[in-house]
């Protein structure tokens, strides 16, 4: 794994308690200024990041394990990317795609269509965040079929508008008293191994759902099937060998639009460039966000030219999608992920990592699984000799790991799952180090009564 150089000291080293003066000011200003629903995981606040480092505006550096939920896998501050984003800025920083077009949009298109599965004719459309380009990848298909039904499943999540929220499994906090929902979605069994019946295979896992979906829903109802190949808020579920493509398979013979939601999966994160291509899945749809721009906010639907050209002219858009300086950034971004091979930067980070956390898992019997590919991991945390989820012990443990300057993630329907998402461009030690961290606060926390 190769340690590119970077701007910034990559350490973990806390000088001040957490928070800090300056970030305790903060925190005072922003409750006087800021909406109470939105939460923050962090009791910081940031004033620098890079490679795998983020630091805080008191001076402490903490190892950044959760990448802004999966975005800055590049880092937050590369500067290919920083470079494109000030030079386009520099010369325009809107002019809105559907007014005035730009050489920028296109060529982000263009990339997407080389590097996403399938060497089929594909058409993009770019927006500004997931839920957006899930939004828009239902309204292709439903448009495009003639249909209305959509298939989501359990543990999903896509988003917080009112479709991606009636899209979305978990109640507390995405969806809790926002309703009414969008009509026309059907929820449907995930494969998720560690919750399932022992031994149930992929195909089985769809056949259950296939038969729910036939005798529910029917099939000349049903538009579109929408799935995270890899459910990231959902506690990184990894469906059995076998799931996705037998869901696929069945798609594609009833005419019903495969939808693959890769916002967290996509761009190199979980190994390859995309998720679907570790169970040779080639969607109809693609759904893309998170780490397409190093940061900056780009979301796209990616598909079958067919199903995206049904679409009427003035029937996608909006005024910032495919901002020409998110656009710029995207560039930049694919351009560092192909040239350092990021997938393959993943796939060694799974194997340094993965291997560890089953090890500890051996000897640590509130770890009930441990799961994920390249760089997007899991430790799902149970009461012992049970399968019962532990939520508490994960927030004392991502607290823990955080008092000692590193920073993680839970997730998970049940708030049982500790998340590691570190920046693909973080440096062997400095990994080493967190998990390190991750895995003491682990032990200590499971020995406390
Ligand atoms: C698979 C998948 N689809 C869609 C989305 C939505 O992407 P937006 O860019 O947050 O709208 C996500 C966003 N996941 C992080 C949400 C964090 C939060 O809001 O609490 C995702 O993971």
């Amino acid at each position: 794994m190769h340690d590119a150089t970077h701007r910034l000291p990559q350490r973990r080293a806390l000088v001040t308690p957490l928070p800090g003066p300056r970030s305790a000011a903060l925190a005072a200003r922003r409750d006087a200024a800021v909406a109470a629903g939105v939460g923050s995981t962090a009791p910081v606040y940031a004033a620098d990041a890079d490679g795998g480092v983020l630091v805080d505006v008191d001076g402490n550096s903490f190892i950044d394990l959760g990448s802004g939920i999966a975005v800055t896998s590049v880092g937050a501050s590369h500067p290919r990317v920083a470079a494109a984003v000030a030079e386009q800025a520099a010369r325009f920083t809107h002019t809105c795609f559907m007014v005035t077009p730009y050489e920028g949009y296109v060529r982000v298109a263009e990339q997407l269509a080389e590097r996403t599965p399938g060497a089929h004719d594909k058409r993009s459309v770019l927006f500004n965040s997931g839920a957006e380009a899930v939004e828009n990848a239902v309204k292709v298909a439903r448009l495009a079929t003639g249909r209305t039904a959509v298939v989501a499943f359990d543990h999903a999540y896509h988003g917080r508008t009112n479709l991606t929220m009636a899209l979305t499994a978990k109640n507390m906090p995405y969806k809790a008293r926002f309703g009414p929902f969008a009509p026309e979605i059907y929820r449907m069994p995930m494969s998720y191994p560690f919750r399932d019946e022992p031994g149930l295979t992929g195909a089985q896992a769809a056949r259950r759902a296939i038969s729910r979906i036939e005798a529910q829903i029917g099939v000349d109802s049903l538009a579109a099937i929408v799935i995270e190949p890899i459910q990231g808020e959902g506690g990184f579920i990894v469906p059995a060998p076998g799931f996705l493509a037998a869901l696929a398979d069945w798609a594609r013979a009833h005419g019903v639009v495969f939808i693959a939601d890769e916002v967290q999966t996509g761009f190199a994160r979980t190994g390859a460039w995309f998720a679907c291509e570790h169970e040779g899945v080639v969607p109809d749809l693609i759904a893309l966000a998170k780490g397409i721009a190093g940061g900056m906010p780009l979301a796209a639907v990616t598909g079958r030219a067919d199903l995206m050209d049904a679409v009427h002219p003035g029937g996608l858009g909006g005024t910032y999608g495919g901002n020409p300086v998110a656009c710029a950034a995207a560039s930049a971004t694919i351009a560092v992920m192909r040239e350092l091979d990021l997938p393959a930067r993943a796939r060694e980070i799974e194997v340094a990592v993965l291997p560890r956390l089953r090890e500890l898992a051996t000897e640590t019997p509130v770890i009930g699984d441990v799961r994920g590919r390249g760089a997007m991991l899991a430790v799902e945390l149970v009461r012992p000799g049970s399968t019962d989820p532990a939520p508490e012990l994960a927030k004392a443990v991502a607290a823990e790991a955080l008092s000692q300057g590193v920073l993680t993630l839970t997730c998970g329907t049940y708030g049982n799952v500790i998340r590691l998402l570190p920046p693909l461009v973080i440096g062997a030690d400095l990994l080493a180090d967190g998990v390190g961290v991750l895995a003491e606060a682990l032990r200590g926390c499971a020995r406390r009564p």
